[in-house]
């Protein structure tokens, strides 16, 4: 469980929104939206630990070792750098790995198995410059998988990819799910929410609305009548895992 006791994020102690006070359950799924600077990301980095919060604290009870992963926003990372997919992916091993430890056999079959299930093992060579948004998305979220942590917290992970990626993401979000990793990402897509995540923290000017999906969504929709119709996705979606 990951607790949030008198929560304030922000910066050089101006608060973004109101104080939080709320349990993330081992295993849940969660969705956490709100308009643009409203702190959905600053609350991801808090939770993360990169950043400290202005007031109160988180603390995980019930995990003894917990280990946590990072998918972020497309936008905020450097797609220049000269580096092969493959050892991007394979970057998912070192937090488990000592200082200097070479990679085995086994770290090397869960890399090609987290490429073989994002769909980006012909890409394994290529380097990170030459990846289209979608598989730079893809090649990221392989590395999550190979880290396999208990807690996984996932910047807006459908924005600026294709839509067939974004299916096989979100499979293989229902997939952690099930497996019982928790879950928190950031969304812009109502209809993604509504289907598939059951619960919603929602960060509002001043306010913050944090519960079941179904009886906090209807609080966006009012702060959202602008909302910008390439956000919303196509209600055809087919995800085979969730009408298995
Ligand atoms: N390092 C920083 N120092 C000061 N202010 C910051 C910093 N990073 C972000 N902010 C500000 O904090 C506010 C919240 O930013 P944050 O990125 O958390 O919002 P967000 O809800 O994730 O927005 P978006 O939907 O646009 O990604 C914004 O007004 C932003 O300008």
């Amino acid at each position: 469980m990951i607790h949030l006791k008198n929560l304030v994020i922000g910066y050089e102690k101006q608060p973004l929104v109101k104080e939080m006070n709320g349990c993330f359950q081992s295993g849940s799924l969660t969705a956490v939206m709100g308009l643009n600077g409203t702190g959905k990301s600053t609350l991801l980095r808090t939770i993360a630990q990169v950043q400290k919060p202005l007031e109160g604290y988180i603390h995980f009870p019930g995990f003894k070792e917990m280990t946590m992963s990072w998918l972020p926003q497309l936008a905020e990372v450097d797609r220049s750098f000269p580096i092969q997919v493959m050892d991007v992916v394979s970057m998912g091993c070192w937090p488990k790995l000592s200082l200097f430890r070479a990679l085995k056999a086994t770290h090397y079959h869960r890399v090609h198995l987290a490429m073989e299930q994002v769909g980006i093992l012909d890409l394994a060579n290529k380097t990170i410059d030459q990846l289209s948004g979608g598989q730079f998305q893809r090649m990221l979220f392989a590395r999550m998988l190979v880290e396999n942590s208990d807690v996984m917290l996932m910047d807006e992970p459908f924005v600026g990819i294709d839509t067939k990626t974004r299916d096989v993401l979100l499979n293989l979000i229902m997939e952690l799910h099930q497996a019982g990793k928790t879950i928190i990402a950031v969304l812009h897509q109502t209809d993604i929410v509504h289907r598939y995540f059951s619960d919603l923290l929602l960060l509002k000017e001043e306010d913050v609305l944090w519960g079941k999906t179904e009886k906090i969504l209807p609080h966006f929709h009012d702060s959202f009548r602008w909302a910008e119709p390439h956000l919303m996705v196509n209600e055809k979606i087919k995800l085979s895992i969730v009408e298995a």
